[in-house]
């Protein structure tokens, strides 16, 4: 994704900023950021016999809750946050160094979903596919080795809890193991390929105004996301508006993804979330992108489907899915939705036409 020119560098030091430069002034028509509800997210636990049931409402409802009893030891999140914190701090220059490429996704940089916004976001972000040796090794030529170590047990841990949840949820569903086709030999969910995305928030000199991350769903099947002690996460709730994520120590926040959504035929909804920011206080998160091993083709499931229920959605993989989201943002998942008409076919507007019932 290319800079724009308000984007140099000066402009990315967000932490030296005393006012809010025009261009990360958001209007009412960007989006601006509304006063929240006193809504509260389900929280559930993991330990919980009924936590199946509670999980299975929550992605019915909201499409997000707050999971505590997971099994992350906590030693690895306190270890994950100050690393985080440890690398946004490093002077600006140093961060440029790992910068992500203009046609790359791994890296540091800006949010990837600002080039679809008129103003710039109050926050920055380091995304990781695959080993982030490279750009680690840019940012600490000596000292890199530990930050490598740590994102690999971070991705071991989060992964399995990922495919964790992924039955869980999968079971709410009434989904079993022969229903799926990318079931390792011990069960598992075959590996996917993960993205961890750090995203940084500076405390902001005028936060009603600023904007840390756009509103958006992620194109994910499930994204765990851990939060420091600075709330900012919102969600958003049919009938209730924006909804803050109150941070819970110890607790991680697990979000529906756009290809869980295709995948339960829309009986579990992706979540739209963003992240405001505050006057004083520095945020930090780190979220845990799971997704299916990318050319695995992803469609509604035949035992969530009928005559009286055809398939909303047309399959993708995990990788195309991606590239309509980079292309078209919030309308992808429409634009893989498949027009139902009276006559009971189903008309993809492709050569992926499929005939119900
Ligand atoms: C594997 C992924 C998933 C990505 C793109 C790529 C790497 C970074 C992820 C995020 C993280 C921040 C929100 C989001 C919307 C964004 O802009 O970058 C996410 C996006 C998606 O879920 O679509
Ligand atoms: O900072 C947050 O709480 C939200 C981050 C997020 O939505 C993302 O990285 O996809
Ligand atoms: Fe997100």
């Amino acid at each position: 994704m290319s800079l724009k020119p308000l984007d140099s560098p000066k402009h990315l030091d967000l932490n030296s900023m005393k006012e809010l430069p025009d261009s990360y002034a958001w209007s009412t028509v960007d989006g601006f950021p509304s006063s929240g509800s006193s809504e509260q997210v389900p929280v559930i636990n993991l330990e919980d016999p009924n936590a199946i049931k509670h999980v299975g409402h929550a992605c019915k409802t909201w499409g997000v809750f707050q999971l505590i009893n997971h099994g992350i030891p906590i030693d690895l999140l306190v270890n994950m946050e100050a690393s985080g914190k440890k690398l946004f701090s490093l002077p600006i220059q140093q961060k440029l160094k790992a910068a992500r490429s203009p046609d790359g996704v791994s890296g540091y940089g800006v949010a990837p979903i600002s080039s679809f916004f008129p103003k710039h976001m109050w926050s920055e972000g380091f995304t990781i596919i695959g080993s982030p040796y490279e750009h680690a090794r840019k940012l600490w030529p000596r000292g890199y080795r530990n930050f490598c170590d740590l994102i690999e047990e971070y991705k071991k841990e989060m992964n399995k809890l990922a495919n964790r949840l992924m039955w869980l949820i999968l079971g709410s569903l009434g989904i079993t193991k022969g229903d799926i086709n990318w079931v390792g030999p011990s069960g598992e969910l075959k590996e996917a390929s993960p993205a961890l995305q750090l995203n940084s928030y500076p405390a902001c000199p005028d936060p009603d105004r600023a904007m840390g991350l756009a509103a958006h769903t992620d194109s994910t099947l499930l994204t765990i996301l851990h939060q420091n002690n600075t709330s900012g996460l919102q969600v958003q709730r049919e009938g209730f508006g924006w909804v803050t994520v109150k941070p819970i120590a110890g607790a991680l926040v697990v979000n529906v993804g756009d290809l869980l959504h295709i995948l339960s035929n829309g009986l579990y909804s992706s979540v739209l979330h963003r992240a405001i920011v505050n006057r004083t206080q520095h945020r930090l998160s780190i979220a845990y992108l799971y997704g299916p091993p990318s050319n695995v083709r992803i469609s509604p499931l035949s035992k969530l489907t009928d005559n009286v229920h055809p398939p909303l959605y047309r399959s993708v993989t995990w990788s195309e899915y991606l590239g309509t989201k980079a292309k078209h943002f919030n309308k992808a998942l429409s634009l893989v939705r498949l027009c139902v008409p009276m006559n009971g076919f189903v008309d993809a507007n492709d050569h992926n036409s499929v005939l119900v019932g």
